[in-house]
């Protein structure tokens, strides 16, 4: 338990095949309180799929997407880098669908149950890689019999990457506070790093960062998927009632750069322009949006990056 006025605030990432129960686990903790804009919120490399708030402890709890595809096109460094973004994360959870263990244990899985023991397997060794030991949230304990539920939690904690096993159902949300209140021990104490009450706050800066960065990855995602950054440099409310916007794309190296660009500019047009379609839509009023892309040598110190963006709220 935090002391009375000791608050906490840390970065929880929550990794699991898909279907694992992230979403139903994340909402779950977070609650009805949070808009649903703060999920849509996108930071420098992760997205963010909530923030949870758990007595004076703020989780905020990221995605690390492509963790656990190395089969998939992606390239080393692609998986590289979203390991790095759970390895900067202060708390690790691993979440396990135990019916799909099971199912596939006794050969009456589907072809998705054995995908996803592979994908559990194949973050185990990515744990292993990084030397970084997770938490364990063996979810959808909902129907499943105790002692082979236990069984599957032992056979996964033998491997020596989990510190602890927490056995939930992020459906019906048994054992999930027992979970929060873990992670919120867990947190660094710091003040926290998102306003307390999401709904009165909307960080709409980070959400006009997220719709372009969105339009990005639709448009350009083969090409490089994790590689932008989108920054809101301005946002303006003109007199006339419509906003103007400048954003600031930023990749890695001059071919992105160019990637991005598209032939005569044509694909940045495009992003602009859906971006801007939704932008409008959301904000209910014309939009000017205007885009940069520049290249950055490298990653800025991104715990800092969170910290000016969490500072930064223009609202
Ligand atoms: N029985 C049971 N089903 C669950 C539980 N948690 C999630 N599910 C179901 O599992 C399916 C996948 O859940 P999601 O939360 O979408 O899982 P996810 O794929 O990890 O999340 P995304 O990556 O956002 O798609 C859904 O049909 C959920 O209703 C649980 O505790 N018990």
């Amino acid at each position: 338990m935090t002391e009375a006025n000791t608050t906490r605030a840390g970065f929880v990432a929550i990794i699991g095949a898909p279907n694992a129960g992230k979403s139903t686990l994340v909402n779950r903790m977070v609650g009805t309180k949070v808009s649903i804009v703060t999920r849509k919120v996108q930071t420098t490399r992760f997205p963010i799929r909530g923030v949870a708030m758990v007595g004076n402890a703020q989780l905020i709890l990221v995605d690390t997407p492509g963790i656990f595809k190395p089969r998939r096109r992606l390239d080393r460094a692609m998986v590289r880098s979203a390991w790095s973004g759970a390895e900067d994360a202060d708390v690790v959870v691993h979440l396990v669908d135990v019916q799909a263990e099971l199912a596939a244990a006794d050969g009456t899985g589907k072809g998705a149950d054995k995908k996803s023991v592979e994908d559990v397997e194949s973050i185990i060794q990515g744990l292993k890689g990084s030397g970084r030991q997770a938490i364990l949230a063996l979810n959808k304990i909902d129907g499943v019999k105790r002692d082979r539920m236990l069984a599957v939690a032992k056979t996964l904690f033998d491997s020596g990457v989990y510190s602890r096993v927490f056995m939930i159902s992020a459906a019906d949300g048994n054992g999930v506070e027992d979970l929060s209140n873990y992670l919120a021990g867990q947190v660094p104490e710091s003040p926290w790093l998102y306003p307390a009450d999401q709904s009165a706050d909307l960080p709409v800066r980070l959400l006009a960062s997220e719709i372009t960065r969105e339009k990005i990855y639709l448009r350009v995602h083969e090409e490089l998927p994790y590689a932008a950054t989108v920054e809101t440099t301005a946002f303006e409310e003109r007199k006339d009632g419509s906003v103007r916007i400048e954003q600031l794309i930023q990749v890695e190296r001059d071919g992105q750069r160019a990637i991005i660009l598209g032939k005569g500019g044509q694909t940045l047009k495009w992003i602009g322009s859906a971006s801007r379609e939704e932008l409008t839509e959301l904000l209910d009023r014309k939009v000017h949006l205007f885009l940069h892309v520049s290249v950055r040598e490298t990653w800025a110190d991104e715990r800092q990056a969170y910290t000016d963006m969490g500072l930064d709220f223009d609202v």
